[in-house]
Order: structure tokens, then sequence, then C-alpha cells
């Protein structure tokens, strides 16, 4: 009888251990609700003392304090930590808000966060200062980038889509407020088509024009045509379209200075101009040329681009630039236009040097981070903040049929932009055929 009570016992506790197992590995999410958080909590709430002590974070009382614990407290004088002011539960990590006391800065909390991770055995920290004085640690209790789930109230607005997964479980957002000009980078089958098509999918809900530079003859964007309000699928479209952005930037300065606004969103809202985002889908095929004739149409493009990413920002149209490199060797103007695209990321690389070119100008400590994404790991990045941080990210898997479904729900928010109606594409009865220019 005692041997069949133990063998009972013995079965359950390993079909207990396997089906944790099984939930920590295809339900992560649930897993930790269950087990993780609470044994987090436990750890964390235990040792927080001695883990800031032995971490650094800890200062020596000031005068004042010291009197009172040694001669109204009659106690020992202890250091001061971090004084814990709110610690919150999330379905994928625990976040926990801190007060720093006089001495230490964000910057040395930012330095000890790999002890940290250790010490509280969590899968990732990201300490974001809150406000003067304090800070945030955002703690993943798991490897949210394994399998990308969108956070259900991350939704398009204002100029903001989201568009990824960061590694604290948050949603990232390309806002184009706070980084009107951008660039992806990455190697083939990185993922920076699947990058863009998440963000044609949010822009597509908002009141934007939305302007495509596929010159791969439009085999990524062609299916976005219902919500595109002009498409070029050659150079010499995409020259054209250049010239006509350029011609529509200097009159909307022109809108700006009689108003006496300085920028689009000063104007009442029944004079403002459509934002417009142009997305270029490949920027080398822009740079590259074939023959001698051609090196007028480059500049041509080059430069048009580059005073749009000098000057529009103002009068709403904002850049999205893709490409595989984006450094000298394209050619004159490319370290010039590349210097002003700030909204960086950074998706696989095959080399250090494309890293560099897409981050060691805005956050050279995020370098090392994309140059070690793993190839099974398409769709993952690293993004810049605004402010010179950074973060990882992954975005969701979404099919092309998908977006283009979310497209044309949303063709009636097409904004009526005469100075694009020469390059609206023709929308065909296939989705997948590609379309013309009506010229
Ligand atoms: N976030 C993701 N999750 C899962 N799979 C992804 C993700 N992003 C991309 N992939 C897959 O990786 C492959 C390459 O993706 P994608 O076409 O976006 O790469 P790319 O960098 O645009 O490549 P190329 O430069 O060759 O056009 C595709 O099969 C795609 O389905």
């Amino acid at each position: 009888m005692a041997d069949l009570t133990m063998w009972l016992e013995a079965t359950a506790a390993v079909a207990g251990a396997g089906g944790l197992g099984y939930a920590k590995y295809r339900a992560p999410r649930v897993y930790w609700s269950l087990v993780g958080l609470p044994a987090t909590w436990g750890r964390f709430t235990f040792s927080y003392r001695s883990t800031m002590d032995v971490c650094g974070l800890t200062v020596q009382p000031s005068g004042l304090r010291a009197f009172m614990a040694r001669n109204v407290a009659r106690r020992e004088v202890q250091p001061v930590a971090p004084k814990i002011r709110r610690v919150r539960g999330t379905s994928t990590g625990l976040r926990v808000t801190l007060r720093l006391p006089a001495g230490l800065e964000p910057a040395d909390v930012i330095a000890s966060t790999e002890r940290l991770r250790h010490a509280w055995g969590v899968h990732a920290i990201r300490v974001v200062v809150t406000k003067p004085g304090f800070v945030e640690l955002r703690m993943t209790g798991y490897d949210v980038l394994r399998r990308v789930r969108m956070p259900r109230k991350a939704q398009p607005h204002g100029m903001a889509v989201p568009v990824a997964l960061r590694d604290d479980g948050t949603a990232f957002e390309r806002d184009y407020l706070k980084a009107p000009m951008g660039l992806t980078l990455g190697a083939n089958s990185s993922g920076k088509s699947m990058y863009q098509r998440n963000l044609i999918k949010g822009l597509a809900q908002l009141p934007v024009a939305l302007v495509g530079m596929d010159c791969k003859r439009g085999v990524e964007q062609s299916a976005f045509a219902p919500r595109l309000s002009a498409l070029a699928t050659t150079p010499d479209d995409a020259a054209s379209l250049a010239d006509v952005l350029v011609t529509e930037m200097e009159d909307r300065f022109d809108l700006l200075h009689l108003y006496g606004a300085s920028d689009i969103w000063e104007l009442p809202e029944d004079l403002r101009p459509a934002p417009v985002v142009v997305l270029v889908d490949e920027i080398a095929e822009l740079f590259l040329i074939s023959r001698k004739e051609d090196e007028e149409r480059r500049t041509r493009i080059v430069t048009a681009l580059i005073r749009l990413a000098q000057m529009a920002r103002a009068v709403g149209i904002y850049l999205e630039i893709c490409g595989q490199r984006f450094g000298s060797d394209l050619g004159k103007g490319a370290t010039m236009l590349r210097a002003q695209l700030t909204g960086r990321v950074v998706h696989r690389v095959n080399d250090k040097e494309t890293a560099e070119m897409g981050l060691k100008d805005v956050a050279p400590t995020a370098v090392p981070a994309a140059c070690v994404i793993p190839a099974n790991r398409p769709g993952t990045a690293v993004a810049t903040d605004a402010g010179g941080g950074w973060c990882r990210i992954r975005t969701p898997q979404v099919s092309r049929e998908e977006v283009a479904e979310v497209c044309r729900d949303f063709e009636h928010l097409v904004p009526d932009l005469p100075f694009l109606a020469p390059f609206r594409p023709r929308v065909s009865a296939s989705p997948a055929a590609a379309p013309s220019l009506v010229k």
C-alpha cells in the first residue's frame, strides 16, 4: 500500500513537472502569470536591499540622517538604497518604480542591469527614466520575442504606428512626430519587408497619404495599391515623384508662412494639408546606375531626397527608407542623406560595418546587439529610441494578403492630393497584378 501511494505521488509530481514544463514552453504568458511572477516578486522583495548593496546601488546617508539613526532611533547607520515607490506585475514581467537617493543617477542603475537581471532571475531588465529622480525597472520574465503577440491596446494613433514588440513586452511605435525620418537596414531575408508591411498596415488606418517607391518593379508594394496615393516602380518614375514632392514641400512652406505657423500641426484642421509618408523599399535601386546617362537622374533623386529629409518634417512629409546597406559605397550624397534619417531600425546584418552604418552615429552601444541577431529569428532588430536609447524588437508575422486587405478596407482614407494624382497606381481587379502608372 505504501509503495502504491509513493508511486502515485511520484507520478503526479512528474506529470505536474511535465505540465509546467509544457506550459512554460507552449504558453509562456500563462506560466509567467501563475508561476514566474509570484516567484520573481518574492525573490525581488526578499533580496531587494542586499541586491542593491552588492550591486553598488546604495549611497551613504546624509549627516542628519546618520545622526538621527545613531541618536534617536539608536540603530546602526545603514547605506541608503533607492526607495521602492510601486511594484506592478504584468502579463510579461514586473515593473518597479524607484526613487533615486541623492548621489545616484539613472546611468548607475543602467550600468547594473545585467547584475540585477541575474540576481532576480529574469529574462531582461530595461531602465526607463520616468521623471527626474525616478526610474522604472521594466523586467521581462521570459523571452517575449520568441513568439510575438502584440498588446491588444496597441493601435495606430496620431502619427504613431505600433510595428513591433519590444523585448520588455511593450509595443514599439514608429512615431513620425518624434522621429520624422526613418531608416531600416538589414541583410537579405532579415525581415525588412515584414517591418514595412507592419508599418503600412498601421499607416493605412490613419488619415495620411502613402507614397511608395519600389523600384523592384513594385513586387512588394503593388499589392497595397488601393491605399497608396502614388507608386513609382522605376527609377525614372521615382525621380519625377521626388521632384513633385519637393515642389509640394515648397508650396506647403508658403502656406505656413502665410499663417505664421512653424509646422502643419499649428494650422487649423481645415487648412492642414494631409501628412505624406514616403516609403522607399530598396534605396540602392535609386542610387545605383548602370549607364553614364543615368547619372543625372540619380543626382536628381538624391538631391530631392536630401532636401526632403532636411526640411520636410515641418510640412508633414516623412521619409521611411529601407535598404540592405547605406554607406558611402552607394555614391555621392548617401552619408549626407543617412545622417538625416534618425529613426533607425537595424535587422540582422552580415558584417559589423553595416550595423555601424545604421547605429554608430545615433546609438553606438547598440552596434554589438545588432551584430548578434541570429538568422533563425527573422524580424528581430535593434531600434533606436528618441534620446539615444535603444531596444530589441521583433515584428509580428503578417502576410502580404492580410495587409492588402487592410489597404482595401481603408481605401476611403486616401486623401485628395491633386499633385499626386498622376502617380496614383491603377487598382486592378486582381490584387496581385502589378499596377501601371497613369500618366
Ligand atoms: N517577424 C517575423 N516572424 C517570423 N518570420 C518572419 C518575420 N519577419 C520576416 N520573417 C520571414 O523571414 C523571411 C524574410 O523576410 P523579409 O522578406 O521581410 O526579409 P527582407 O529583409 O525584406 O528580405 P529581402 O532583402 O531579401 O527582400 C520571410 O520568409 C518572412 O516570412
